[in-house]
């Protein structure tokens, strides 16, 4: 038995039981279109002008019809990715009486997370665990040196990209780049590391279940085992793999501020079959009392704190073992 995987099998015991797993629809099914979302090349962005403008152009009507693009060039360095990498690999390893002790890492609880302990039917099982740390919360890392450095220098390499993004975006809709200044920092960014451990029954059970993600703007870096799904035109697509590139997708909080302008695209992971697979996503988010208001008419939803969004996201979860997420908020 390896002693790092969480016990999904014992915690979905009852929810399996007498559960007949050809009645789960089957995640792997032909339904999944394999296409390629936008890649663009950020190089452009320092060359002339009439490149950059057609870049700019390539990261606004991908954020439009897609919430969801590649990005090359991005200037995070593949020194960088890999010790991210490896630190992620290292701590996922620990002994899961360890993972799931409070204060593991020093980190306040519900730091580390695995499987969905919320879930009130089989649909809702997810074979995963993650590490989702509030940036603030790293300075008390300071037991696990080699973690904290590789998940500051990762999230020292992203944030500048994050913020040209968004200030490309922002720019677009007359939302004034001062407004992510004032309300975005450092200490309001959230970083998770996700690992989808091998499924005795992959097709039945997914790795993440689909979300929306809670921020403006979203980095992933994802390794090469693939399992990442995005919802477009009603179909599943599958998002290939690429090395070079980091996926950059919308999250609520943009959606709404641009009063629906960029898209925020429902995503998932299916579980693993063969292979582990590891992804890291820094979500580039406010303060918990940042107000998300379009001044668009009329406005699609309602105006909220990002404090608000988070608080009935947690409530959704206990209660339905699911995120809602900006529907809650529609007028
Ligand atoms: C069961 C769930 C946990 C999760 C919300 C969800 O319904 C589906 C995906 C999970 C996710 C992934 C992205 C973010 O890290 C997160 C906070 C979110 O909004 O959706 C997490 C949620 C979580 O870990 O609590
Ligand atoms: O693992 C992935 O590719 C996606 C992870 C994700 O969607 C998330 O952490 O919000
Ligand atoms: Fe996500």
């Amino acid at each position: 038995m390896d002693l790092h995987e969480p016990p999904f099998l014992e915690a979905y015991k009852t929810l399996l039981h007498g559960t007949n797993l050809n009645d789960i629809s089957n995640y792997k099914s032909s339904m999944v279109d394999k296409c390629e979302i936008p890649l663009i090349d950020l190089s452009r962005l320092n060359f002339g002008h009439l490149e950059r403008k057609e870049c700019m152009k390539e990261i606004i009507e991908a954020s439009r019809k897609w919430g969801f693009f590649q990005v090359v060039n991005h200037g995070v360095s593949e020194e960088v990715l890999k010790s991210m990498k490896f630190e992620q690999m290292k701590v996922f390893r620990m002994p899961f009486g360890i993972k799931s002790q409070e204060n593991f890492l020093n980190l306040p609880s519900r730091s580390y997370r695995w499987g969905n302990p919320s879930a009130t039917n089989p649909k809702q099982l997810m074979w995963s665990e993650a590490l989702h740390m509030f940036l603030p919360d790293l300075a008390k890392m300071d037991q696990h040196k080699s973690l904290r450095s590789s998940v500051e220098d990762f999230v020292k390499a992203v944030t500048p990209l994050a913020e040209s993004l968004v200030q490309i975006l922002a720019e677009e809709v007359n939302i004034k780049f001062s407004y992510f200044q004032h309300n975005c920092s450092a200490n309001t960014c959230y970083l998770r590391l996700n690992r989808y451990p091998t499924c005795p029954f992959p097709s039945k059970v997914v790795g993440l279940l689909p979300h929306e993600d809670s921020s403006f703007l979203t980095i992933l870096h994802q390794d090469n085992i693939g399992g990442l799904q995005l919802m477009k035109d009603g179909n599943w697509i599958s998002v290939k793999p690429n090395s070079q590139a980091l996926i950059v997708n919308i999250g609520d909080l943009f959606r709404a501020l641009s009063n629906g302008v960029y898209t925020s695209v429902k995503h998932r992971v299916v579980a693993a079959e063969k292979v582990e697979r590891f992804s890291v996503a820094f979500f580039y988010g406010p303060s918990i009392d940042a107000v998300i208001e379009s001044n668009a008419t009329p406005p699609l939803y309602r105006k909220f704190t990002f404090g608000e969004y988070q608080e009935q996201t947690l409530k959704d979860l206990k209660e339905g073992g699911d995120k809602v997420g900006l529907s809650r908020f529609l007028l």
